[in-house]
């Protein structure tokens, strides 16, 4: 599903944010990104978006190396993945449907079909009765969700997330982590940055783990 085969990625400041970077992660797998900060986590996401090109290197994603990708091809690419941000990045004037419904209505996805995928979206992560609500009156841990339900309403392959749980306490980071265990039991590919080892110990998946930008260990567990 994702495979980096010697990735480097140098930006145009000289900082070198991955260095000879090379895996594979298989359809269907959940994975944990971690590393101190400045390690290269949230580069490793951008390149599989798209939202940066390696200086050297191939990313492939879904069999497709993104170096034949042209700007025009981007969008579909997109259409593949779910993101999940920290910071849920929501639209505080629009309702938690609107802000759901919002990849469909980029995807040009028909008025009718929106409103049952919102709601099956909604439903799966919990709030179902809260579509009408701003996401101002939502707890943290609520606005995460919406920012999960956004990220998979199109139903993607692939879900990425960019330390989701970092403004969480500890419990409601184990919930949300236990919604994306949910997506990945029914064959979702998961891929989730993250700085908190002691929640990434106790979920048995395997771990990336950077260091200077480069890949310091691979395996299951802390
Ligand atoms: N757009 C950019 N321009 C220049 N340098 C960048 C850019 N983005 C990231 N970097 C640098 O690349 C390195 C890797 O950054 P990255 O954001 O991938 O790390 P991270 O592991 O996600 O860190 P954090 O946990 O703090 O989010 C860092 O040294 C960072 O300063």
């Amino acid at each position: 599903m994702i495979r980096f085969e010697q990735v480097s990625k140098r930006y145009p400041n000289g900082h070198q944010g991955l260095d000879n970077l090379s895996f594979h992660i298989r359809a269907g797998e959940m994975v944990f990104i971690t590393g101190h900060s400045g390690a290269g986590k949230s580069t490793l996401l951008k390149l599989i978006m798209c939202m940066e090109r390696p200086s050297s290197g191939h990313v492939h994603v879904g069999g497709q190396n993104l170096r034949d990708l042209g700007s025009a091809d981007i969008p579909y690419l997109r259409r593949q993945v779910g993101v999940v941000f920290q910071n849920h990045q929501l639209l505080f004037d629009r309702t938690v449907f609107d802000n759901v419904a919002l990849p469909l209505i980029i995807n040009g996805t028909p008025a009718d079909e929106i409103g049952r995928r919102v709601r099956a979206a909604l439903d799966k992560v919990g709030l179902l009765s809260k579509e009408g609500s701003y996401p101002i009156a939502l707890s943290g841990g609520e606005q995460q969700r919406v920012g999960i339900a956004r990220a998979v309403v199109h139903k993607p392959a692939l879900l990425l997330a960019d330390e989701p749980t970092g403004n969480l306490d500890p419990g409601l980071s184990a919930e949300i982590m236990a919604l994306f265990e949910d997506f990945n039991r029914v064959g979702v590919t998961v891929l989730i940055a993250s700085h908190d080892l002691p929640l990434i110990a106790k979920l048995d998946h395997r771990m990336l783990t950077l260091h200077q930008g480069r890949l310091l260990q691979d395996g299951e567990g802390a």
